[in-house]
């Protein structure tokens, strides 16, 4: 029987699973994608990418996170029968004041998370239902939690703050930023492969439905577009991105909608869905010739330039921008349509290796890469370290 650290990752529209040695080889990586839409589907793949079978499953088993989960892990089983699962590991998007690396989970520590539930409702509920499934497929095994919002934990007072009365900062009302497992990732990879690039100043953009932009100097994270919630910077798949609060005042005040209401407005009814009309989804937006699915796509293009012009400012220049994410690593007509125009800040790209998505694409002063993002390592190898604690 072999040993292995299973990782789960809960997106807000997919459900990512890792397989690992416990030398941290990949054995296996599980996608289910668009969960609670018909096209809903799940693929799975050996470290080479080889896909390995998916058993027939019936339409509704990818209905809902929990549900996706459990066929999920049948599949899993299916594929590795005779597995012990020493650990399992979990993203958990929201960390909040108090936590930031990786821990055991305990009942008392559970409680703790569901309290941040409010702060990201689209994620921490599905993160902690991912972790009580977990215990009950695998009882008695380890299981490890590691904070998205960790690696932004370093950030300078200006880039963590809002200009509201100091008390609620002191509460947790703060600039926390997300997608932190991706991010570290990244650093890590600059790390290992670039020395000179990782010392410099590096803005990195994790397009997926989440979407976010980190600001790199050293490898440390300075700033980030994502701030309390889920819901600032970028607009995403389904949520709106940066709005001003006068926004929902007006909603309120003017159209007597409730915290409830807006909330769905926000997270699950704006974005490329509620601009477009037409999808959440960017390879379903850029084969559509709707005008709204076109002028969803600008938006998204413009506030990426805009946002990455604020960071080299964050950072007083710019050495390189990494793409990665769903739509960073695979969308190059995004990408050249952030980077266009941008020769002024040194960025100019070479449309060959762009179509071709190499690792690096660009041939100006700024180093623009694609690097494949991995939280599941990330996931894996903080599992593994608090195992050996
Ligand atoms: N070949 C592609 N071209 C354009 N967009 C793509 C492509 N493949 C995936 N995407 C987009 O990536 C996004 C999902 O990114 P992903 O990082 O998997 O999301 P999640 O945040 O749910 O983990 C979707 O908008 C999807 O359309
Ligand atoms: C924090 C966040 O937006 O995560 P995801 O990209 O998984 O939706
Ligand atoms: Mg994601």
């Amino acid at each position: 029987m072999s040993r292995a650290i299973l990782t789960l990752n809960s997106g807000s529209s997919s459900l990512k699973l890792g397989l690992f040695t416990e030398g941290l080889q990949t054995l296996a990586i599980g996608h289910v994608d668009r969960i609670g839409r018909r096209e809903a589907a799940m693929k799975i793949a050996d470290a080479e990418g080889r896909a390995l079978p998916v058993p027939e499953h019936a339409p509704n088993d990818f209905a809902t996170n929990a549900q996706a989960l459990k066929t999920a892990l049948e599949v899993f089983e299916a594929d590795f029968p005779g597995l012990e699962v020493i650990a399992v590991g979990h993203r958990i998007v929201h960390g909040g004041i108090e936590h930031a690396a990786p821990e055991l989970v305990t009942e008392a520590l559970m409680k703790d998370l569901a309290r941040l539930a409010p702060f990201a409702p689209l994620h921490q509920p599905h993160n902690l239902a991912g972790v009580r499934a977990a215990i009950e497929a695998f009882p008695g095994t380890p299981q490890i939690v590691c904070y998205d919002t960790a690696f932004h934990r370093g950030h300078p007072f200006v880039a963590d703050t809002y200009a509201l009365p100091r008390a609620y900062y002191e509460e947790g009302v703060r600039r926390y930023g997300f997608h932190g497992l991706s991010y570290d990732y990244i650093h890590g990879e600059l790390a290992r492969t670039e020395p000179e690039l990782h010392a410099g100043r590096v803005v990195v953009a994790h397009l997926g439905s989440g979407a976010s932009m980190c600001a790199l100097m050293d490898g440390r994270s300075v700033a980030s577009t994502l701030g309390f919630s889920a819901l600032d910077g970028l607009p995403m798949g389904t949520r709106s991105g940066e709005l001003d609060p006068g926004v929902v005042l007006y909603l309120m005040d003017q159209k007597g909608m409730g915290a409830q209401e807006i909330s769905d407005l926000l997270y699950k009814q704006s974005g490329l869905l509620g601009m477009s009309g037409v999808s959440n989804d960017m390879r379903t937006l850029e084969g559509s010739d709707d005008p709204h699915a076109k002028e969803a796509i600008d938006y998204f293009c413009f506030r990426i330039k805009r946002e990455l012009g604020a960071m080299a400012a964050a950072l007083g220049g710019l050495d390189g921008v990494v793409f990665c994410g769903g739509i960073g690593e695979n969308s190059s007509a995004t990408r050249a349509r952030v980077c266009a125009g941008m020769e002024w800040l040194g960025i100019e790209i070479d449309p060959e290796a762009n179509a071709a998505h190499a690792r690096t694409i660009s041939t100006g002063k700024v180093r623009v890469m694609v690097i494949p993002t991995n939280e599941e390592i990330v996931i894996a190898r903080a599992a593994k370290a608090v195992l050996a604690q």
